[in-house]
């Protein structure tokens, strides 16, 4: 998918609005953060759970029996060759996969505890909470800043959008190069620019987890060189979810990764340095050392 469905306006449209009245405080279903990270300080907390998740494309099986627990604010990254279903696992965690009519979903996939396929929550709300970017920078035909402001907008988040878009595109590590011509087009910015810039429109409406589908494989070595780094800070404040064709940007970047190979299987998930110094299982080891995929 290269359209960055999560931020754009036909995403907003294309959703059923649903208003949930689950166990958790809010009207989404969903947990707030503020109040259970209060309740709780541990290092390693689990952020989002898969368990015994299959998903289908038709009749075709793009994942099987996915069980993985994402630690929060950290990086996990999504290893394994073409096909394996690691985009398919990536949109599984903000329901992106409702939007592609011939895909299903069986078990659970829970995000702070709760299954976000229950009926209470809202998918809308959902990728509030859990932004993504895509592979192909593609910020909107309109201006940096109204590119940042877009996703606050959208939630009527209207007070104070110019420091509120001003501390997104900090965070994104865009501000000192754009500062002076915040309303000028964000077409008009280098790849890697824009990019960062669609970092910044995903974080900009404060979410708990940014999902990046191979979001360097269009950019060229500097411009990947400054989206590791951004990666790398952003997971002080954010859990990311990463996934990547590139196993050294994977063992530069990641705490955890995860090992997906042809079939939909997940057959390892470790913390990074275990899965590329000693891995568990053989056919981990042959895809890391090259000799498939
Ligand atoms: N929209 C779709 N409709 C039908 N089948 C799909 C769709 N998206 C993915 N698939 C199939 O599901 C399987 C997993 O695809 P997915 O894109 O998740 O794998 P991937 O590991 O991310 O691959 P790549 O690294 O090439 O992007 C593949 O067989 C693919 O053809």
């Amino acid at each position: 998918m290269t359209q960055d469905a999560m931020t754009s306006p036909e995403a907003e449209q294309t959703d059923e609005q649903r208003t949930g009245t689950g166990p958790t405080p809010g009207t989404d279903g969903l947990a707030d953060r503020t109040a259970e990270s209060e309740a709780e300080t541990v290092v390693d907390r689990t952020i989002i759970e898969a368990r015994d998740l299959d998903v289908y494309y038709g009749d075709d099986q793009a994942l099987q029996g996915i069980d993985m627990e994402i630690p929060e604010k950290q990086v996990t990254a999504l290893i394994g060759p073409s096909g394996c279903g690691k985009s398919t696992f990536l949109r599984s965690i903000n329901r992106m996969n409702d939007l592609i009519d011939i895909a299903r979903v069986e078990g659970d996939l829970y995000f702070r505890g709760k299954n976000v396929y229950d009926e209470d929550v809202d998918p809308v709300a959902l990728r509030r909470k859990i932004g993504m970017v895509f592979q192909s920078p593609n910020p909107f035909p309109k201006s940096i800043r109204e590119n940042v402001a877009y996703g606050l907008k959208v939630q009527g988040k209207d007070e104070n959008v110019d420091e509120k878009v001003r501390t997104a595109l900090e965070r994104a590590a865009l501000l000192d190069e754009v500062e002076d011509q915040l309303d000028e087009s964000g077409l008009d910015l280098s790849g890697g620019q824009q990019q960062r810039l669609c970092i910044a429109r995903a974080i900009a409406p404060d979410p708990e987890v940014i999902l990046m589908d191979e979001p360097a494989s269009a950019l060229d070595p500097v411009a990947t060189s400054k989206i590791e780094d951004l990666i790398e800070d952003l997971s002080e404040e954010y859990t990311v979810v990463i996934v990547t064709h590139n196993m050294q940007q994977a063992a530069r970047i990641s705490d955890k990764t995860a090992v997906f190979l042809t079939g939909g299987e997940l057959v390892e998930f470790d913390d990074t340095n275990k899965i590329f110094e000693n891995p568990e299982n053989d056919r981990v080891e042959d895809y890391i050392t090259g000799k498939f995929g």
